[in-house]
Formats: C-alpha cells, structure tokens, sequence
C-alpha cells in the first residue's frame, strides 16, 4: 500500500494555499468509549488470568499463557496490565512492524532460553540426557505431561474444581519457556543440551544487536561502520512549558514537547514520528487535530444547509500566523478563534459566519474512510443554500471574501492579489532511504539524506531568547479616506536622541514550511527518463562494443536533472580509453551535456552523467521537509539541493565557514543564493542571525530589504560596501575581545555562557556580485574579505560570495585561498572551471541550477541540481517575517551611509524630496506612519521611502522608531495650511 504522508494528501495536491477547514464542537472522540470498555476488558482478564480467580482465569492461564509461553506469562501479564492501564489513560502507543518483530523474537528466544536452562538443571539432577536420539520427543512428551498434572485438566484438579479461587499450582517446575521453548530446546537439544544454550544466546546477542543497531551485527562492528538504525521511541506530549524539549542526539527516547496553548504542522510531528519507531502519543498532546480535521474534511459530504454552531478556519491561514498576531489582528470574521481540543478546555468564541459547507454523514458509508486517491475535485457536490450546484473551490473564494483573511493573516487589501504558489516540479525519488553522513568527519560538515524526515518550521528552540523588549503588537495597517482638519494638538514631547533598543519579539514563530511550494508530482517525467535512460545504457554499451572496449554499464542513477550511468570495465582497460570516448559517446547519443568521471567517488567505477530527456525542479521544501531530527537545531544550516542519486545535500554555514558561489550568468547563482537565504529565514529568529546584504546588481537581494534579520538595508552602492565590510571587521575584533574576556574559544561557546541578552548573533555576510566590487575597490575589498574569511569563523561571522566572471582578477588568489568550499555552476570555458574549482568539468554542466559542489577538502566536487525557490514563496517568506516584527537597522551600520554621503545626516532638509509634502501630507492625515506604508502608497522603494521617514522624523513630524510599534504622529487633525513643518 502506498505510504500515506500528510503531503501526499490529495487538499495539498490543489495549488491553493488554503484549504478550508471546519471546526466544530466535538468534545469526546467517538470511540473513547470503546477504548476505556476495551482497557477494562484486558485488565480484568488480565487480573482473573493471573490470580487463577474463576474458572476462566484459570482456563485462560493454563490453556494460553502456561501452555504457550510457561514462565513467561508473567512478563506477558504484566505487559497486558499495562496495555490496560495506557489505553485507560488514553496514552496511544503505534509502533513500527519491525518492533513487533523484535517483540515476537525476543518472546520466542527468551521462551527458549527459560527451557534450554531448564533443561542443564534437569541435567544436574539425572533426570536428562547430554545427548539422547529420542530428546525432542522426551520433552514435548515431560512437558505436556507436566502442563497437565499442574492444570485444571489434571485428574486432582477436576475432581475438587473450584470456580472462584485460586486452584492449582502457580508455578510448575517443568512450565519452562512453556511449550514454545521447549519446541525449540527440544529440536536444538541435538545440538546437546549445552549447544542449544549457546546458539540461544548468540541469537539473543544478535537480537540486542539488532535493536540498539539495526542489523544483527551491529554491535560487532568498528562504531564508524555502524549502521544507527537501533530503535527510536518518540513521546508527544503537550503542557503549558514554553520551550519545546530537545530531543537527544544519541538516545533512542526523544520526547516531543508542544506547548499547548500553540499550534504546529501536522508535517513537524508526522515527519518527526516517521522516524520513530514506537511513537507514544500523551493524553495531554492533541497536536494531530489538523490532520484530523483535513481527514474530516475528506470524509464530509457537503451540503449548503446553514447551520450555526460551527466555525471555518483557513487552515493554513491560521497556521502561518504567529500567535501574537492571531490574536491580535482585528479579522472581520471570525476574529478570535482555537480548536477545540479533547478534553474542551479552550472553546471557540467567535462571530460565527455564514456558512456554506456542512457535513453530512460523518464516518460512513462512502467517507467513512481515507481514500489514497480521491481528488478534492472528486467530492459530491451537493445543492447548496443558494439554490446552485456549489463545488468546494467555489465555497472557497465565497468564505475567504466574507472572511477576509488574507494567507498570512493581514487584513486583506482592496483589489490586491493574494501570491498563489507557482507549479514546482520535483523529481519522486526512493524517500524511504536513511541519513548517510556525506563527507564526515571532514569540515565542513555536509549532508546528504534521504531518510526521515524532520520538519522544522515553527519548532521553538530553547536557548534563544534574546528580546530585549517585551512583545508588542503588530499594528492594524488602516488608510482614512476622509481627513479631518482644524484642530491642532501638537503631542510633541522631548526629542529622544538615543536610539531604542534592539527590539527582538520574544513571539516571534520561525515561518512554516507551507509557507512554500509543494514538490510536485513528477511521476510521469520520472518514468519516461527512466525509458531514456534504458535506451542510452544500450547506446553507450554499442559505443564499446564498436570499439572494442571491454566495459558495460553496470548502474543507472536517475537524478533531477542528470542521469548517471556506472561503467565498469575488465581488468587491463585503461580509464583514459574512455575518457577518449567522449566525442563519440556524444555523437551516438546525440547530446552535447555529457560529463565523464573517472572514477566516481568511492567507487571502481568510471560515471558518465548524460542530461535527462525531462528534467525536474527540486523544491527547497522538499530539502527542509527531511533535515533529520538531529540537525534541527543548527541555526546555519542551509539547503543546496539534490544529488544525481536522489540524496538531499544540505550543509552547515558554521562548519563551511565561507562560500564561494561563481558561474555564468543565468546558471543559478542567485536562486542558489536565494535557497540559502531562505533557508536561514526558516530556521533562524532576527535575533540568532543577522544578515549583511551587498547587492552590487541591485535586484536580485532588493526583495529581502524590509527583513527584520537585516544589519544594514540591502546595500546596493558599491562604495558603500568595502565601509560596510570594515564595520563587520570591528564587529569582529569587538566579539574576539568579548570571547577573550570570557575565555571562550568561540560565539558557540561564548552563547553558552551569558544572560540571553547579551548572546551574539551569528553574522552572514551575502555577497552577490564580487566583480563588481572588485571593479571599484579591487585591493581594499581584497583586503577586507581576507580579514573576514580569515578569522570571522570563531566570532560567527561567514561569508557567501557569488560571481558571474570567474576571472583570476576577480576571484584572486587570496580569495580561493581563504573560501574552501565553493559551488560551481556552469561557466564558459574549463579555465572558468579551473578558477573555481581548481579543476574542469563546470564548463560540461547544463545550467538552471546544475552544480558542482566542492566543500573544504573534498577533492572531487559532487554534481547536484540546486534547490529552486520561485519569486512568490521569497515574497511570502519575507512578508511573513516580516509581519512580525519590523526591520530594526544597526545604528553603526545605517551611519556608513550618512558617514559616507559626507555626514550629511543631519542636513536632511537641505535636499527635500519632491514627495516630502505630500507624503507629510498622507501621514498627518491617516495619523499612520511606516516605511512600507509610504512605499506601498507612494509607489517608491525602500531607500527612498525610509530616507522621508528619516526627514520627517528629523522636522518634528513623526517619533523615533519603537520596535514593532507604529510610529507616533506628533502633529494631529491639523489644518495643513497653517503649517510649516
Ligand atoms: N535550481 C534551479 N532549478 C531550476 N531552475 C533554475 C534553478 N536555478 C536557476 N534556474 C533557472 O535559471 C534561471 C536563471 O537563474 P539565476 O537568476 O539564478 O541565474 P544567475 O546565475 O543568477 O544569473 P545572473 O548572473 O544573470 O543573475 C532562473 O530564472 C531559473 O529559471
């Protein structure tokens, strides 16, 4: 059966961002009953079964526990009584196939073990045999004759039967590992008694081996060799605690801790319970409603009848705010609303809206069940209140009018165009495999996983709290049409001329991955480069054949966009032979994009990778969706793609420390860029990472200007730059001598050691375009970026540099000599390559987003196509961030500019902006004054619209900058004539 995941689910197959879901009041499940009546059962039996209290205690103890399993039912008793007791509780425990299997095995070893020991008793005392032809029979036969005397079917027992009351012997010396162990200490009795004993035990050994390892040799194996797959037990549990527990590293327990007055995706816990093999879900924990509801939603029949208890949420609306604008944000309706939880403790309190969609039939008939592939398309559609035929999207578009929420929780704006996720395509590759470490212990650390999948959106991460503020509420963005004049209250109040601290909102939710696009469905282009791939394997075997090479192809890995095929040849052929080949393995195949290594990585192989026929777009969700358990909580890591065999490549800025990025323009360099970026923004708070944006090209970064992880605005002069980077550089010196007066090592180190407020951010210094910085300032910006690279790792300051020229003016020696790792993408000429890489093969790639990554000390670099983020999903991404909190500069770092524009700061009006008047104007009237307001309103960009700000400011107009908190208008209801501000 297909393995149902919650992104396999058929709602998320629409391309919608929202999905409707309904709420209603349903304060008990329905089969909570079932449960405790169930719970009850197994306890009692359990209690009468091994008491021996009434005659069916006593049957069910003599006839399945002692037969079977002879001593061992107490364990299994025992085993029962706790089964009762959780299913009571309400504890539920899932548990993977292959634990039952464990389960099964040790049962059946641990009977064994009971009557081989048994048996070197009876041994002791003469009344076994070493070794005896007729050993097996003997055994069974003692045993059952034993079995007999000692149940309610001996003659004795039948004779006096008591119905209540104990009766018979509780344990009988030839019970044993009942008749199961003695099968099998029988059969290995052959083996003699003493045999049998160590078989038994070399299993058991085995068997330990295989749940704390994953294989049965594990535990005989050198560490490095092992295979890690022992078993994982996940516990969910929900309480009022704030912080979500880490789970440990190392040990098979982790515990997953929501606190329960939040929410979170179904995907953190289904991906987090994926890789779990006993998952024990608390009372308390009641996480897995969205999912509940979605299945719901599936099993619903519609119909159009209004109905007044219920509410409809927009399931990933309300998912993608943070809390403190759910509760903050004045929605027109509903405007206050939680799911109602088992237990009903929190209940919905909201105007309720009309409503469009009812269900009918909960739980039966056709919907009774989750149907793999049913289509939300597919649903009945019922006559609505209207008096038409309305389908779901239809009651869709009806709900998010009335509702007017907008995806990400504003207040929607009239006549704007909510961003609808472009069509991604991914490639399906296996997902089912497991986390291979890529190049450890080499540094820097990278990954490649295909294994189980930990999404960590909206995971709170202990240790982080760096506010410096209390939490303060978003501002409602409200534009009067009508203004009102003729009274002047002038609120101005002393100038304050220090700036406000740093604020950080201590709510601050990391954004959820469906903020994002889902990979889609590539199963169609899979299978026909799967054909191709075929017909080339036939191609390139001919090109041996005619001429007279002893080798075939022996493996194909179908990846994104590349195709692999592993050739092996006879002893005696030499490599070059096929390297040779090139040309005319392009001629038979018809294709230009082929690039031979020899020999692939690790391997007695020689690869050709061939462009596929179709290729796929590897989704950056799709690589954050699997960053395992483990690594969710390294701050800097960040997507880069996807290997030709499939495996997920992330890697961890800190360990890199700096990246050089070159390739030819329009190759992939400023989605790959972007990929990084925004993974940082999924993972890190403004107040864990800090990001210094150069943008020489001035369009390509310009989209994250309003972040609140920015030092600086994006700084798109080049002659602000190299000022920029010395700023970084006494940042640096300022944090080594913080590290130093502490006697730490590193901010690691240093972050562990002080009050939260005084931790450091890490610092990411993007650079996306070097030659242009190099054209204006070549040596000093030389100089600068030596100093960064050279000893910023420590102080948590790294680097990306990105290029279009992989010239050697551009990327100098010294560059290449401080940033190890780099990333190739396609360039002209195998001398670009060698720039880059110190080698050729970058100029062979095919573009889009076709890479060679090369981390510190890996001589080979690896082919991957890059992750892809489109537009849109970095629009959302940052208006989301953004949303919560407001973009807060530093002050030494917004004063480059004013240093550098000859300290003119404080001549703001000398130069007044056309616009000033009548941007004074709008904000006198609205009483309403923000940057991204002007910006909207006025149509101008970010520079512009803050240096009015700065102007306004300065002449009295508005206050300074309070965190998150609107900024005050000091003159109000006034008659604009009259004023000369
Ligand atoms: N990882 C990727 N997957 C799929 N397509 C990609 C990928 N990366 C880039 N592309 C495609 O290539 C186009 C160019 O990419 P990008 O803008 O990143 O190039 P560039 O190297 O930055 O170019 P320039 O230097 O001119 O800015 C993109 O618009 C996109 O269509």
């Amino acid at each position: 059966m297909k393995k149902r995941t919650y992104t396999d689910h058929p709602l998320n197959d629409q391309n919608q961002t929202t999905a409707i879901i309904k709420v209603e009041k349903k304060p008990r499940r329905n089969d909570a009953i079932g449960w405790v009546i169930g719970a009850l059962l197994v306890v009692f039996f359990t209690i009468i079964s091994v008491g021996r209290i009434t005659l069916i205690g006593q049957f069910i103890d003599d006839v399945i526990f002692t037969f079977l399993f002879g001593w061992f039912k107490y364990l299994l008793y025992f085993c029962c009584l706790i089964v009762g007791l959780t299913i009571f509780l309400g504890v539920k425990i899932k548990i993977k196939r292959r634990v039952r299997w464990m389960t099964i095995c040790f049962i059946i070893l641990t009977c064994w073990l009971v009557s081989a020991i048994l048996l070197i008793y009876q041994f002791s005392q003469n009344q076994m045999p070493f070794f005896d032809q007729q050993s097996f029979l003997k055994i069974i036969k003692a045993y059952i004759k034993n079995w007999q005397n000692a149940s309610i079917f001996s003659p004795e027992a039948l004779k006096s039967i008591t119905f209540v009351g104990f009766n018979g012997q509780w344990i009988t010396l030839g019970a044993g590992g009942g008749i199961i162990g003695n099968f099998l200490a029988g059969v290995f009795s052959y083996l003699t008694i003493f045999g049998s004993v160590v078989l038994c035990v070399i299993l058991y050994l085995g068997w330990f081996s295989w749940v704390f390892t994953g294989s049965f040799w594990g535990l005989f194996l050198p560490k490095k060799r092992r295979a890690n797959k022992g078993i994982r037990v996940t516990k969910l549990w929900s309480n009022k605690a704030k912080k979500i527990k880490k789970p440990g590293n190392n040990s098979i327990y982790q515990s997953l801790n929501v606190p329960d007055d939040e929410f979170f995706t179904p995907q953190q816990v289904m991906h987090t319970t994926e890789s779990s093999d006993i998952t024990i879900q608390m009372p308390s924990y009641t996480a897995l409603h969205d999912q509940q509801l979605i299945e719901d939603l599936i099993a619903d029949d519609f119909v159009g009848k209004k109905k007044t208890k219920q509410n409809y949420v927009k399931f990933d609306d309300y998912n993608n705010q943070p809390p403190q604008q759910r509760r903050d944000n004045n929605f027109t309706s509903p405007q206050d609303f939680s799911y109602p939880r088992t237990g009903g403790t929190k209940k919905p309190v909201v105007p309720q809206p009309e409503q469009y969609i009812q269900p009918r039939n909960r739980r039966s008939g056709l919907n009774s069940g989750f149907d793999d592939n049913r289509n939300i398309n597919d649903l009945p559609v019922y006559s609505s209140a209207f008096g038409q035929n309305v389908d779901l999207n239809e009651a869709r578009n009806k709900l998010n009018s009335q509702a007017d929420i907008t995806p990400f929780g504003k207040i929607k704006r009239e006549g704007q165009q909510m961003p609808s996720p472009a069509v991604e395509q991914t490639s399906l590759y296996d997902e089912s495999g497991e986390v291979k470490d890529f190049n450890q212990p080499r540094e820097p650390e990278t990954f490649i996983n295909n294994g189980p999948i930990q999404s960590t959106a909206e995971v709170e991460r202990p240790g982080n709290d760096f506010w410096t503020a209390p939490p303060k509420p978003q501002p409602k963005v409200e534009i009067f049409e009508q203004p009102r004049r003729n009274v002047v209250i002038d609120k101005r109040e002393p100038v304050v001329t220090s700036r406000p601290p740093v604020f950080n909102n201590p709510n601050y939710k990391l954004p959820n991955l469906t903020l994002l696009n889902e990979k889609q469905d590539n199963a169609n282009n899979n299978e026909q480069n799967k054909m191709a791939a075929h017909n080339k394997a036939l191609k390139i075997n001919e090109v041996f054949q005619q001429f007279n090479i002893a080798a075939s192809v022996q493996g194909v890995n179908i990846g994104p966009t590349i195709t692999k095929f592993e050739i092996q040849m006879q002893p005696g052929v030499k490599v070059n032979k096929i390297m040779s080949l090139e040309n005319d393995l392009k001629y038979a195949l018809a294709t230009q994009a082929i690039r031979i290594e020899a020999p692939i990585q690790g391997k007695s192989a020689v690869g050709i990778e061939i462009a596929n026929q179709i290729s796929n777009k590897v989704t950056l969700r799709e690589i954050m969706e699997r960053i395992p358990l483990e690594k969710q909580d390294k701050k800097l890591l960040v997507a880069i793609g996807r290997s030709v065999n499939g495996d997920i490549i992330f890697v961890e800025l800190d360990k890199m420390p700096h990246l050089l990025v070159a390739g030819s323009t329009g190759s992939g360099k400023s989605v790959c860029i972007n990929t990084i970026l925004s993974s940082l923004l999924l993972r890190t708070k403004p107040s864990e990472v800090k990001l210094l944006l150069i943008d020489p090209k001035q369009v390509e970064l310009a989209v994250y200007n309003n972040l609140p992880h920015l030092l600086a605005p994006v700084i798109s002069d080049t002659k602000l730059a190299n000022p920029a980077l010395k700023k970084v550089i006494a940042e640096m010196e300022r944090r080594y001598s913080l590290l130093s007066a502490r006697g730490v090592r590193n901010i690691e180190a240093f972050n562990l050691k002080v009050a939260p407020e005084e931790k450091l951010p890490y610092i990411v210094i993007i650079i996306d375009e070097l030659a242009d910085l190099m054209m204006t300032a070549g040596k000093e910006i030389e100089d600068s970026i030596m100093r960064i690279t050279q000893l910023a790792r420590a102080a948590g300051i790294h680097m990306i540099i990105a290029t279009q020229r992989p010239s050697t003016d551009v990327i100098t020696g010294v560059i290449k000599t401080n940033i190890p790792s780099r990333i190739a993408f396609a360039v002209a000429s195998s001398i670009d390559s060698r720039t880059i890489l110190d080698q050729s093969g970058a100029e062979k790639l095919i573009g889009y987003g076709d890479m060679l990554y090369a981390p510190a000390g890996q001589n080979i670099p690896t082919r991957a196509q890059g992750a892809y983020i489109s537009d849109d999903e970095i629009e959302r991404l940052v208006e989301y961030c953004q949303s919560q909190q407001e973009t807060s500069y530093d002050e030494d770092f917004l004063n480059i500019e004013n240093n550098h524009n000859g300290g003119n700061n404080g001549d703001l009006t000398s130069e007044l902006d056309p616009l000033y008047q009548e941007i004074k104007n709008f904000v006198i009237l609205n009483q309403k004054a923000s940057t991204s307001l002007i910006q909207r309103k006025f149509s101008i960009g970010y520079n512009r619209a803050s240096r009015l700000m700065d102007t306004l400011e300065e002449n009295g107009v508005i206050g300074p900058q309070n965190g998150a908190k609107p900024r005050d208008v000091y003159i109000q209801n006034i008659d604009l004539d009259d004023n000369d501000y």
